[in-house]
């Protein structure tokens, strides 16, 4: 597993909370400018996500790492992402693109996070696609 650090905007929470891990999935993006995107492919889809917060939960967490990684692997791994809900080939800001998939990532951990009486918030989500492609999404009311 990589050891890395990645940009995070600063922030005034006490706790931030880093999880890697990834996922192996295939997609098509389904638009005559994407190329040989339009063709379905896989890729093995590496994810870091960042949790902030001030309060712990009755265990000591801000929030369990194995729960974030569950919610986002046990949904798409060895999945075709256009067949999941979240996305849908009819609309651009829903076709798995890479920032598309981000923001997905980010909307289902804080709707989890949302549950929690401590009220963790996830800052951003990077996420690699290919070994020179990335994107980090950061919701736009976070951190401010
Ligand atoms: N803004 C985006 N551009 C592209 C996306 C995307 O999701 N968002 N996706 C693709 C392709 O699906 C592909 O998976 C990645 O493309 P690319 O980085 O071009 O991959 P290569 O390995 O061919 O890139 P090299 O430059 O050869 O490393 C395309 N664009
Ligand atoms: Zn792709």
């Amino acid at each position: 597993m990589m050891q890395q650090i990645y940009p995070v905007s600063p922030h005034s929470y006490a706790y931030e909370l880093n999880k890697d891990f990834h996922f192996a999935a295939a997609h098509y993006i389904p638009h005559e400018d994407a190329g040989k995107c339009k063709v379905t492919h896989g890729h093995t889809y590496f994810t870091n996500i960042t949790i902030v917060g001030d309060k712990l939960d009755d265990t000591g967490f801000l929030v369990n790492f194995k729960a974030i990684k569950n919610l986002i692997h046990k949904r798409f791994d060895h999945e075709t992402l256009n067949q999941d809900p979240a996305f849908s080939d009819d609309h651009a800001e829903l076709f798995p693109t890479t920032e598309v998939v981000a923001r997905t990532i980010y909307e289902i951990i804080q709707e989890y996070l949302d549950t929690l009486t401590n009220q963790p918030v996830c800052l951003q989500v990077y996420l690699r696609e290919t070994p020179t492609s990335y994107c980090i999404y950061r919701p736009k009311e976070v951190g401010k």
